[in-house]
């Protein structure tokens, strides 16, 4: 498939809970979670989530929660893509409805920092400063960084705006998007939060 044609979105990210079952943080993470939404992999390094962009961040959030839950100390890094599928095997989820599988809205607090890289975009810094000035905005923005920005909050504010970012940062002409996110979550350096 040409690169640019699917709506197609995916994200690949991995899971370091800072505890000694790590392991089991993981695997319930990723098991506990309806991702019958998405197409989903995991190896030995990474998962990727595959499918419509509500499904995506939809799970990436529930997965996310439900490590966070455990109370442990969770770092989560990972890239959204969008506009070049390079394969079809999640193109099947795009039959899928808008209608969200997760629905957990417990409140966690979480601390994280992005960049958007708009693709082919000469316009890519005004992009970048559009979404920062929405952050400021809506009350997510925490901090000014090299190569990032800070974004924090709860974690369904959170992940609502990268969701809106992502799908903002994209148009017809300049489908292609990278953005990376890292997070931090029930850090001791959060200061009890
Ligand atoms: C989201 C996510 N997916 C995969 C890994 C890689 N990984 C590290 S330990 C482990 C469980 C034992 O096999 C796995 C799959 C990760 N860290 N986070």
């Amino acid at each position: 498939m040409e690169c640019g044609v699917s709506p197609i979105i995916g994200f690949r990210f991995s899971l370091y809970p800072m505890a000694d079952d790590f392991v089991k943080v993981i695997k319930t993470a990723l098991g506990e979670t309806d991702t019958s939404n998405v197409w989903m992999h995991t190896d030995d390094v990474s998962t990727v989530i595959r499918g419509k962009q509500i499904h995506v961040f939809n799970v990436a959030k529930a997965i996310a929660l439900s490590a966070a839950k455990t109370g442990k100390h969770i770092a989560l890094s990972g890239t959204f893509s969008a506009g070049c599928p390079g394969d079809t095997a999640g193109d099947a989820y795009l039959d899928k409805s808008d209608e969200v599988a997760n629905i957990d809205g417990t409140k966690q607090y979480v601390s994280s920092q992005f960049a958007l890289y708009p693709m082919n975009n000469p316009s890519y810094m005004d992009i970048i400063y559009r979404e920062v000035n929405r952050a400021k905005e809506e009350g997510v923005f925490n901090d000014t960084m090299q190569y990032a920005s800070g974004i924090h909050g709860d974690i369904h504010d959170v992940f609502a705006f990268y969701e809106k970012a992502f799908s903002n940062a994209r148009s017809d002409n300049h489908k292609h998007l990278v953005m990376t996110v890292s997070m931090s979550i029930n850090s001791p350096s959060h200061g009890g939060r």
